[in-house]
């Protein structure tokens, strides 16, 4: 992909209905001119100075679109084309039309152990994609897995919104205050360095919710569910895990360890009993 085009956007995109909206800008529909195709257009409005509190820093699109530029896997969505003007910039990303995973868990409450398996194994192979090339998302939750179409018999997803996503250097020390509490590792609450390991915690977090329903840290505000996530406390209440298999249970505590180094990695996870059988004996329903 070259770099940032700095003609109107709508010379090369036709713009349609809007897709929807959040912190991170608007997303609308487009279609390519040229081929016809149909792509998902975020647009972001850029600070028109360092002080203005409107808009996001230029800087941070800037490391989303160089992220996204380092990233080609099934699991992830493709940034296509980027636009820069004064005060706006515009992602050109891969069309995903089959809504949030997040949707999809409130529609079923709950997912079957093998239904959870076959979303978390590619959100792991996606993990696992960009933690080897050291990247970390850090943003991780339910509503940034889209599934790229409705109603397929074995649904595929695509992790979105790169806008908190980092790459972990070496010797270079990152922290940072920001993400979705009910979601985010004790290290972001203490203010820690944060790793690859903090994307472990919140899948940890993720796969308690497929499989109950259930926030394991959620408090009645905000600050009572930083104060469950920093504490660690988490417990698998009988009224929603009592048909759950030890195996599930067993993953879900070796990622909700409070300690970054001694969680498991996504590889790890991806040859986990629970996700990789050793035998019939172990495969869950
Ligand atoms: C690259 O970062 C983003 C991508 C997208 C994205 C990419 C492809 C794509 N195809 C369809 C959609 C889409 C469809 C309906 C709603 C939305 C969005 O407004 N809500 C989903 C995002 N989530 C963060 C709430 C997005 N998207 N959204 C959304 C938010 C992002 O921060």
């Amino acid at each position: 992909m070259a770099g940032f085009k700095h003609e109107n956007v709508e010379s090369l995109y036709e713009l349609l209905e809007n897709l929807g909206s959040g912190h991170f800008g608007v997303v609308r529909k487009c279609r390519e001119k040229t081929s016809g195709t149909y792509y998902a257009s975020k647009f972001i409005k850029t600070r028109k100075c360092k002080g203005s509190r409107l808009g996001l820093d230029r800087e941070q699109v800037e490391r989303e679109v160089s992220i996204l530029q380092q990233l080609q896997h099934p699991s992830i969505m493709r940034l296509h084309d980027v636009f820069a003007s004064k005060a706006e910039m515009v992602l050109i990303l891969e069309l995903i039309s089959g809504g949030e995973l997040f949707d999809f868990i409130a529609e079923k409450e709950a997912l079957s152990e093998a239904e959870a398996i076959e979303f978390l194994e590619q959100i792991l192979e996606g993990v696992a994609y960009m933690h080897s090339h050291h990247i970390a998302h850090f943003d991780l939750k339910p509503e940034n897995i889209m599934l790229l179409e409705k109603k397929m018999p074995s649904p595929k997803i695509k992790i979105i919104d790169f806008g908190l996503a980092q790459k972990i250097e070496d010797g270079v020390t990152f922290k940072s205050l920001c993400g979705t509490p009910q979601y985010i590792a004790p290290e972001v609450i203490n203010y820690e360095p944060l790793t690859s390991a903090t994307d472990m915690w919140s899948i940890g977090v993720i796969t308690y919710i497929l499989l109950s329903g259930i926030s394991p840290f959620q408090g009645e505000t905000d600050p009572e569910t930083l104060t469950n996530v920093a504490s660690g406390n988490y417990e698998f209440d009988d009224r929603y895990f009592k048909e759950t298999s030890e195996m599930a249970k067993d993953f879900i505590r070796e990622l909700l360890v409070k300690e970054p180094k001694d969680r498991m990695t996504a590889v790890e996870c991806l040859v986990h009993p629970w996700i990789k059988p050793l035998n019939r004996k172990q495969v869950v329903n």
